[in-house]
C-alpha cells in the first residue's frame, strides 16, 4: 500500500480545520480475518457540508463507513462525533446523531412506506412513548418533501428503487441527524432518480458523507472528496484538487479530460476508450486497446 505525499500536505491543511469538525477520524485502522483492510485514515468534516467517498471497487468505503456508523469496530484509532468518541456513546446516543442510508433495504416484513419513515422517530422516543400528533405531522411532512405522498400506504417493498432511496431520506429528515451516512444511495437508479436522491441530500441542510461510484455526480454535488485506494486515503480536498487526469489514471487506470462543468463550474470528467499509450498527455493508466 503507498501513502500520498499529496494527502499529508492535506491533511495537515485539514488539521486546520480539525477544531470546528462535526466529524474527525484519526489514524484508524481496520482489519477483518487478519487482513488489514483500511490503514491510516485520517480526515475531519466540516459541519453542513456534503463529502462524497470514492475509490475503485474494494478499495474499502462501505468498510469505512461501517466503521462510522458502529458496525466495524476500528482495531486502530478514533473517531469523534462532535468530539465524543463514538464508541465511548451508547448506540442511542449514536442513533440520535447519524442516520444511514445503504443502497439496498429489504427485509421490510409488510411495512408501508410510511411506517419505515415513522421508524426515524425511534431513537428519539423512550420506551412506550407514543408518536404525538406533531410527531406523526413531522412524518407526513418529510414524506411530502420527497414528493411521496400519494404512496404513503403502499408497502414499502413494493416500491421501485428511486422511490426507495427516497422514503429512506424522508426517515433521515424525521430522525434528524448531525450527520447523514449514505453508501451507494444511487446504485441501481436511473440518472434522473441518482440526481434526484443527491439533491434531496444535498438540500436537507445536514452534513452528508455518501460514498459515490460516478465521478462527474460527486464533483457535480460535493463540496469535499475523499479518494480510497486499497485501504488507504489517498487523497483529500476539494473536487477541483482531487478529481485530475492523473489521479484518475494512477488510482481508477482510466485516461480522461477535464474541463470545466458549464453549469456548476466543478470538474467535468469526459472518459476516453480504447486509446494505445502514448495517444493522450497522460498515459499512466496501462490501458490500451491490444
Ligand atoms: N467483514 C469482512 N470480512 C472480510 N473481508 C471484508 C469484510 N468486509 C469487507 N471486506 C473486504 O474488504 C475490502 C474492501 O471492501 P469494501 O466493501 O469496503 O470496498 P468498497 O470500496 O465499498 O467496494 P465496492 O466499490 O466494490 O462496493 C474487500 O476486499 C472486501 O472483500
Amino acid at each position: 500500500m503507498q501513502t500520498s505525499t499529496r494527502t499529508s500536505q492535506r491533511q495537515s491543511q485539514s488539521a486546520n480545520a480539525d477544531a470546528d469538525s462535526l466529524l474527525k477520524v484519526e489514524n484508524l485502522h481496520w482489519q477483518a480475518d487478519a487482513r488489514a483492510i483500511l490503514e491510516h485514515i485520517s480526515f475531519a468534516i466540516a459541519p453542513g457540508s456534503f463529502v462524497g467517498l470514492i475509490g475503485p471497487n474494494g478499495a474499502g468505503k462501505s468498510s469505512l463507513l461501517r466503521c462510522l456508523y458502529r458496525v466495524n469496530r476500528p482495531t486502530q484509532g478514533r473517531i469523534q462525533l462532535n468530539g465524543q468518541d463514538i464508541w465511548h456513546s451508547s448506540a442511542r446516543e449514536i442513533a440520535c446523531q447519524i442516520a444511514v442510508v445503504l443502497q439496498e433495504t429489504t427485509g421490510n416484513f409488510g411495512l408501508r412506506l410510511r411506517d419505515v419513515v415513522r421508524m426515524g422517530l425511534t431513537p428519539h422516543k423512550r420506551a412506550f412513548e407514543f408518536d404525538s400528533a406533531a410527531d406523526l405531522a413531522l412524518v407526513d411532512d418529510a414524506i411530502d418533501q420527497v414528493g411521496l405522498t400519494a404512496l404513503a400506504k403502499q408497502p414499502f417493498d413494493q416500491l421501485s428503487g428511486g422511490e426507495k432511496q427516497r422514503a429512506l431520506i424522508a426517515r433521515a429528515i424525521v430522525q434528524r441527524p448531525k450527520l447523514l451516512l449514505m453508501d451507494e444511495p444511487t446504485n441501481h437508479l436511473d440518472v434522473r432518480y441518482q440526481i434526484q436522491v443527491l439533491e434531496l441530500a444535498k438540500h436537507l441542510g445536514t452534513t452528508v458523507l455518501s460514498s459515490i461510484h460516478d465521478l462527474n455526480l460527486a464533483s457535480a454535488f460535493c463540496d469535499q472528496l475523499l479518494l480510497l485506494n486499497q485501504g488507504e486515503l489517498v487523497e483529500q480536498g476539494s473536487p477541483d484538487q482531487v478529481l485530475t487526469e492523473a489521479t484518475l489514471a494512477n488510482v481508477f487506470g482510466v485516461c480522461s479530460s477535464i474541463d470545466r462543468h458549464p453549469d456548476h463550474g466543478h470538474p467535468r470528467i469526459t472518459y476516453h476508450y480504447g486509446y494505445r499509450s502514448g495517444d493522450h498527455g497522460n498515459n499512466s493508466s496501462g490501458v490500451s486497446d491490444d
